[in-house]
């Protein structure tokens, strides 16, 4: 399987803390990769290094082979790199269905054709198709912000499909969600990777979520790569399990 995304020695600074010290890792093609640590061990701002939105101290990131360190989160996405955030970015005065749509637009990126254009830009269908996948049809004239926390979240997560992305990086797609909509959330998840072939990288805190979601696990501890394999494997490492019994 050919890597969808190299990242090699990439490391941060803030002032004097050392976010992310010289992290090297690849992600491949169709992959679930999660990426775990201990609050404050570097998982945000190794995403946001890769994302474009924090420039690295050092080090280089690669998108199907391509140089791609520095670009902006705009040219990553255009380039099929999509994401979401720790905290929910839906519009909540918007219905789900303008939700995805608008989201459609951002990755477009194409303000011409929200001037000139079809003010939906061609994108109910699309948004139509991913409210059927994501199970959320009986919502879909709904204002987000009607919707619970749990339906929310599986909606920021349709959004970043929007693009029809071949990377997606998932900043805690779990948190704050109940247990009844965590199964419906992998089960879209593990959907959406099969059959459109994406791949994703999972940040998240949730145990139980990320060993069952995800192929392989990578472990962050104070900025450095602590562990890297299967989830049955990462979860016996002596020193993981030090890292956290030590937070
Ligand atoms: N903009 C910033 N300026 C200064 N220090 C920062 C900044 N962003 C993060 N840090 C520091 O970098 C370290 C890593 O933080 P980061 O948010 O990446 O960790 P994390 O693993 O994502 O944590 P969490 O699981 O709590 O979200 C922490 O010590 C944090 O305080």
């Amino acid at each position: 399987m050919s890597a969808v995304l190299e990242v090699t020695n990439i490391k941060k600074n803030f002032g004097g803390i050392s976010a992310v010290a010289d992290v090297s890792f690849d992600v491949r093609e169709g992959e679930i990769l999660g990426l775990i640590g201990p609050n404050g061990c570097g998982k945000s701002t190794l995403f946001n290094c890769i994302l474009g939105q924090l420039t690295p101290s050092g080090g280089e990131v690669k998108l199907d082979g391509k140089v791609v360190t520095g670009l902006r989160p705009s040219e990553l996405n255009k380039l099929g790199v999509s994401r979401t955030f720790q905290l929910l970015q839906v519009f909540p005065k918007l219905s789900v269905r303008e939700n995805l749509i608008l989201a459609g637009q951002e990755h477009q990126g194409n303000m011409a054709s929200r001037l000139v254009g079809r003010s939906d830009a061609g994108l109910t269908e699309a948004a139509n198709q991913m409210i059927g996948f994501f199970k959320l049809d009986h919502l879909a004239a709904e204002p987000a912000g009607g919707l619970s926390y749990g339906q929310q979240k599986l909606l920021d997560a349709a959004m970043a499909f929007m693009g029809g992305p071949r990377l997606v990086l998932l900043d805690e797609p779990a948190g704050g969600v109940n247990p009844s909509m965590l199964a419906d959330l992998k089960d879209r998840l593990v959907a959406i990777n099969r059959q459109k072939n994406a791949t994703f990288v999972v940040i998240e805190h949730n145990m139980e979520f990320v060993m069952s979601l995800c192929s392989r696990v990578m472990v962050m501890a104070e900025g450095k790569v602590l562990a890297m394999g299967r989830p049955d494997e990462v979860r016996k490492n002596p020193a993981v399990i030090e890292a956290y019994l030590g937070h």
